[in-house]
């Protein structure tokens, strides 16, 4: 098993254009916050926050670039292109999209092949169960929930899916992580209690617009419901 990252919580610092804290140093300031809360890992986008992450926050850093591309729905690390940038800019793992969607298959194994030849690691960012056996089989180094409810045909839940991780804990060899809609402690101990090795957590902790939105949201719902308005 790899165990080059530490058991624990991993925050995904993460802005992208269009959203307030997009660009500057925002997101270095984000990580270094994250280290000093005990996280054990960095997952960050793009070549700039990786490469600024990389200088200033000695935590093992997870690089993806997220690209949209027409006509298609992969969006993390779609190609060589972005592979390159990412192990160019200084990432220890290389994160990407290995889904069934658009028949990929050899170009990911094109892709793991040069992340592997580079010395560096790769994640597989799945979103079901026979996705993750899939990427063991292919020699990915970690498997993550990551996309669990963003392909049309994975389950679409409000909350982490848990049931996902503990079926790929069972099976798999490489680490499971538990990454995506993560937004309580209680659910981080609750994936861990289903096998995960580690538990990212990225919007409840960096993206300030979402987190204030779910006290807004339910102040607002609450409000609506208990106050007559006149
Ligand atoms: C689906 C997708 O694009 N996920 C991205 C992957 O890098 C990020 O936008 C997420 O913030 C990250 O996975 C952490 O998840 P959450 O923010 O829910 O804790």
């Amino acid at each position: 098993m790899t165990t080059f990252i530490k058991r624990g919580i991993i925050v995904s610092c993460q802005a992208l254009i269009g959203e307030p804290l997009h660009g500057g140093d925002a997101m270095v300031k984000m990580a270094k916050a994250a280290q000093l809360g005990g996280a054990v890992g960095i997952r960050t986008n793009g070549s700039e926050d990786i490469a600024a992450i990389k200088r200033e926050v000695p935590l093992p850093l997870i690089g993806l670039i997220k690209r949209n591309i027409p006509g298609s729905d992969v969006f993390i690390t779609p190609t060589l292109e972005e592979v390159q940038a990412v192990v160019k800019a200084g990432a220890d793992i290389v994160a990407m999209d290995v889904t069934d969607r658009e028949n990929r298959l050899e170009i990911v194994r094109e892709l793991l092949e040069y992340v592997h030849q580079a010395g560096k690691l790769a994640m597989a960012d799945v979103s079901t169960y026979e996705e993750g056996v899939q990427a063991e089989q292919m020699g990915f180094d970690y498997v993550s929930t990551t996309l669990s409810g963003y392909t049309s045909y994975s389950i679409q839940g409000d909350g982490p899916d848990i049931e996902l991780v503990k079926k790929l804990s069972a099976f798999l060899r490489v680490p499971v992580f538990m990454e995506g809609k993560v937004w309580r402690p209680e659910e981080a101990l609750a994936a861990l209690q289903a096998g995960a090795q580690n538990v990212v957590v990225g919007s409840a902790i960096t993206r300030p617009q979402l987190i204030t939105e779910s006290y807004t949201s339910a102040v607002e719902q609450w409000l609506a419901d208990h106050v007559i308005s006149n």
